[in-house]
């Protein structure tokens, strides 16, 4: 049967990340209360809300960094394509691979440009011969915009780039394993505005391709980069919506003071 076009467009993808009730304890602190939220494949999602509210917090959920604080306890479910990601028999290091993360302040490996994105496919096993790898390593520079800029320098240290070319070669290092999802932790904050316009065209390119999720304090940058947005207060997961219903018409009075500067 052929669709037809209003049809078709009303079938809406399965979600890519869907969370239940997750909470986050760090000892006596709940840092995270009953979150539930799906977040869609191909899209960007921002996280926003004032300091302290518990957005890094939800995000080091979703690739399980939190299982490195000692402190912290985290109950409720959160799938990826389905899959239970805090299920005993899934390998964590898999699902690293699956959710890249890129960093507020750009973290380069203290190697060459070339080592920063052939490490991953390496350790998991991606390529099987020295060609293989070099495509590995162009393809990713070049998705992450820095081919151009790093051909002619590749055994060059990473640390010797810019800080906004360190931010997009840890962006190629973070798609060379060709995750399912991409988590940015205030991926701009360290930036000026020229970079952060380069970072923000980059993930606006790599929408087409990974879920991306995005934690920002910037309510203009969400605004132009993602197409839903969520807003935490205070540990809760307040509201989520397509981003311009969240920023012109936000159902909920904490989202509309925080919107409008009233706190934060
Ligand atoms: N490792 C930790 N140990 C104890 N408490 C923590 C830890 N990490 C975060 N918290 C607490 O959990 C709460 C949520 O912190 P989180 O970093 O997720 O907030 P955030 O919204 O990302 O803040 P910011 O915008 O300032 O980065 C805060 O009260 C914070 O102090």
């Amino acid at each position: 049967m052929v669709m037809q076009h209003s049809e078709a467009s009303s079938v809406t993808a399965p979600p890519k990340v869907v969370a239940k009730d997750v909470n986050v304890h760090y000892g006596e602190k709940h840092a995270l209360q009953n979150v539930s939220v799906e977040i869609p494949d191909r899209a960007v999602m921002s996280f926003i809300g004032p300091s302290g509210c518990g957005k890094s917090t939800f995000l080091r959920c979703i690739n399980r960094m939190n299982d490195t604080v000692a402190s912290a306890r985290v109950t409720g479910r959160i799938t990826i394509d389905n899959q239970d990601i805090y299920d005993k028999s899934l390998d964590v290091v898999q699902l690293r691979a699956r959710v890249g993360m890129v960093f507020q302040k750009p973290n380069p490996f203290p190697k060459s440009i070339f080592e920063n994105v052939a490490y991953g496919p390496r350790i998991h096993g991606m390529s099987h011969s020295k060609a293989d790898m070099e495509e590995i390593v162009h393809t990713s520079l070049g998705k992450a915009g820095l081919w151009n800029e790093v051909k002619d320098r590749l055994d060059d240290s990473g640390t010797s780039l810019s800080g906004g070319q360190q931010q997009r070669l840890c962006i190629a290092r973070a798609i060379a394993v060709n995750p399912d999802v991409i988590l940015m932790d205030e991926p701009c904050s360290a930036l000026d505005p020229i970079a952060t316009a380069r970072i923000e065209e980059l993930i606006d390119d790599l929408r087409k391709n990974f879920c991306i999720i995005i934690v920002t304090h910037s309510m203009q940058q969400a605004a132009r980069v993602s197409q839903r947005t969520a807003f935490f207060h205070l540990g809760i997961l307040v509201e989520e919506g397509a981003t311009p219903d969240i920023f012109t018409s936000p159902k909920d009075k904490r989202t509309q003071d925080y919107i409008t500067g009233r706190f934060g």
